[in-house]
């Protein structure tokens, strides 16, 4: 279901002489994504990944990409771009932007142990600080100021106490943002999207982590706090699990100790965390959109995870000056 650009292999044998990869020997559609048409491709000099971007423009791709290879170049593990002879990262196939990734090794590990999580949190730090000299800049395209100009789109759906909570969260991150604190916090290109469905494990050795297209820059924090409400939750309540919690976190701090800043943002950047996948999962359930491609994802699950932060205290980030 996740082809909807269909590629054959007579349609890259002209194509793929721009790339030094020799020629396509066999290509397969990837069956899982819902926003991109993805291939595994065979060439005569290993695997790649094969992406035309449905929903993306050429001039939108270059800060995803160009951190996709400055990433690579510093050791992180995510898929590199391969440039053709003229040096583009993204080509045009059929009409789209396309672009050929390394493959990564692996599958998601989709019920996390403390172990993927502190191997989650130490390649996060690693991740964070090998972005910082990236030249690039494009601020997180689903932050404050995207909440403010979607909560009136989907407010009209909602029960009465959503509708609340979702207007006093949007004006609690607001305040927040506009406070002391939240200008001192560690910035930077940050993932945002860091779900275990973007990342790919070997047992238990973590081999990368891919789907850059909500990338951004952003406090380090939010990027941590989106992480951690994934991967270290009890999925039936959404509440935190402090041994998956301690693991990553142990994990980050060994790599990038937490400043006094980051320390007073945690609970704030949980609940804007939640409130990011709320506010998206509910636009993409309630407002339909021209060309629709995407299967939209359960909104409650981020309702109970922003309840709970809201009422639960953070557990502590315990940072070391
Ligand atoms: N570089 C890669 N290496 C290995 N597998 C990949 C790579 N990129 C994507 N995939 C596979 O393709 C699937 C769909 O990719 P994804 O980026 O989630 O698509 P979409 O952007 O359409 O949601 C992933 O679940 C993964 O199995
Ligand atoms: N992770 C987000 C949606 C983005 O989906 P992805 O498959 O492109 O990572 C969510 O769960 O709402």
């Amino acid at each position: 279901m996740a082809v909807f650009t269909a590629v054959t292999l007579d349609d890259l044998t002209q194509w793929m002489e721009q790339f030094p990869l020799g020629q396509a020997v066999a290509l397969q559609g990837i069956a899982s994504g819902i926003e991109n048409s993805n291939f595994f491709l065979t060439t005569e000099r290993g695997e790649y990944v094969l992406t035309v971007f449905e929903n993306l423009d050429f001039d939108q791709l270059p800060f995803y990409v160009h951190l996709m290879r400055h990433l690579a170049e510093r050791g992180i593990p995510v898929p590199a771009p391969v440039a053709n002879a003229a040096g583009d990262l993204v080509v045009a196939l059929h009409g789209k932007p396309a672009a050929i990734v390394s493959k990564l090794e692996g599958s998601s590990q989709m019920d996390p142990q403390p172990v993927h999580c502190a191997a989650m949190g130490a390649m996060l730090a690693r991740m964070h600080l090998a972005a910082l000299d990236f030249p690039l800049h494009q601020p997180n395209l689903r932050g404050l100021d995207w909440w403010q100009a979607t909560m009136p789109q989907v407010l009209p759906y909602l029960s009465p106490g959503n509708a609340e909570l979702l207007r006093s969260e949007v004006a609690f991150q607001a305040a927040f943002a506009a406070g002391e604190t939240y200008p001192q916090l560690q910035r930077g290109p940050v993932h945002a999207d860091l779900f275990r469905n973007n990342v790919m494990f070997v047992g238990e050795r973590l081999t990368g982590c891919f789907d850059f297209y909500f990338a951004g820059v952003d406090a380090w924090l939010f990027d941590l706090a989106v992480t951690v409400n994934d991967w270290c939750i009890d999925l039936a309540s959404g509440a935190l699990d402090t041994a998956r919690v301690d693991a990553l976190l142990d994990a980050y701090r060994a790599v990038r100790p937490f400043t006094g800043a980051e320390e007073a943002s945690w609970q704030p950047m949980l609940r804007a965390a939640a409130l990011r996948f709320w506010l998206s999962r509910l636009y993409d359930f309630y407002v339909p959109r021209a060309a629709e491609m995407l299967t939209p994802h359960d909104p409650t699950h981020f309702e109970r995870i922003l309840r709970d932060r809201i009422a639960t205290p953070a557990p502590r980030l315990a940072h070391q000056e």
